[in-house]
């Protein structure tokens, strides 16, 4: 396969990273200096949030170079997302195990695509060899000082929310470790997880509590719940989940992750206005509430009666 054209490190970022991204009027200076320069707008907040994924753990190895590319800066902006942030740029850390043209050609423009939809210009990075591939991407993105959404203030008496369907892309992982390239049904949902930065933006104004399921939702529940020291109660049948309850898959969908669906929290009081984003956000879905903390961060009811919760509750890495 050929290389990159020119030679070297630096022909590579000129030929594919220096430019068809997104220009934002905010960048002062982005890829080819020694540090980006941003100017970010009055009276907001920098959010910031760094992700990486690794080949055969996050996405098989063999997968197209594209969908990778996507992939991984959709996980990543997915945190800017959970938190209310309106997207502003990244920086990518590539370690490659060698550079292929195509590879190269193929990544860049899953990733430039990616780039335009979720409005992310590229500020710079650094490209290493390695032995295997690993695809770090800090992503940044401001809101109105004050704002921006965290995990720490759910509120006993507070209704609990998931932004869609959730297990997706738990389910999908089977199918596309057995065939990285297909890319159509579940695989989609893998590949591109949906980014719910409008959801997040219009839930600074209402929600309590947000993040985003990356790890599992009965794992991340347990996020929120211990920094707001609350117990969050889910109820399991009105979890939209792919599986259906009665589907062996079922757990898998609420423990698997991959997800990148928002959890919030909104006042009982205000569950009208959480109602009505339906027009917007059809999928949004009220799955429990929040009461206080009563030794257990996470609790699973199912017509008012408690369920075991299984041992493993989400992904972890060790
Ligand atoms: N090596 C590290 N050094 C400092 N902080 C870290 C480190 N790893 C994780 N964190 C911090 O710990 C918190 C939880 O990290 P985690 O990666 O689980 O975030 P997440 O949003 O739940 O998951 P995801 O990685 O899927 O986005 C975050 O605030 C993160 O910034
Ligand atoms: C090939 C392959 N095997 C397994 C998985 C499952 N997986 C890996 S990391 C992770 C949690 C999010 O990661 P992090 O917490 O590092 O952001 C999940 C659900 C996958 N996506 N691809
Ligand atoms: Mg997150």
């Amino acid at each position: 396969m050929s290389k990159a054209t020119g030679s070297g490190e630096f022909a590579l970022i000129r030929e594919f990273f220096a430019s068809g991204f997104p220009r934002n009027k905010h960048t002062r200076l982005g890829v080819g200096d020694d540090a980006s320069i941003v100017m970010p707008p009055a009276g907001c907040d920098l959010l910031q949030s760094i992700d990486t994924q690794v080949a055969d753990v996050h996405f098989p190895a063999t997968a197209p170079a594209h969908l990778i590319a996507q992939r991984a800066l959709r996980c990543a902006a997915s945190d800017l997302a959970a938190m209310g942030a309106e997207p502003q740029g990244f920086h990518l850390a590539l370690t490659l195990p060698n550079a292929e043209y195509e590879w190269l050609a193929d990544f860049a423009s899953g990733l430039r695509d990616a780039a335009h939809e979720l409005d992310l210009d590229l500020l710079g990075g650094d490209t290493t060899s390695g032995p295997c591939l690993v695809i770090s991407i800090q992503v940044q993105g401001w809101a109105p000082a004050g704002s921006a959404l965290t995990r720490a203030s759910a509120q006993i008496g507070d209704d609990i929310w998931v932004s869609d369907t959730i297990g997706r892309g738990a389910l999908a992982l089977p199918q596309v470790l057995e065939n990285p390239a297909q890319f159509s049904g579940l695989a989609r949902h893998y590949y591109f997880p949906q980014v719910q930065t409008p959801l997040g933006i219009q839930l600074r104004d209402l929600a309590t509590s947000c993040m985003d399921i990356s790890d599992g939702l009965l794992q991340d529940a347990g996020h929120i719940a211990r920094a707001s020291g609350v117990t969050l109660e889910l109820n399991a049948t009105a979890i939209p989940t792919i599986a259906e309850r009665t589907d062996s898959r079922w757990l898998q969908c609420i423990t698997g992750g991959d997800d990148y669906q928002l959890l919030f929290t909104v006042p009982a009081a205000r569950r009208k206005e959480a109602e009505a984003l339906r027009d917007e956000f059809s999928g949004i879905a009220r799955i429990g509430k929040v009461i206080a903390h009563n030794g257990e961060d996470v609790l699973l009811q199912e017509e008012g009666r408690p369920l075991e919760l299984p041992q493993h509750n989400g992904y972890q890495h060790f």
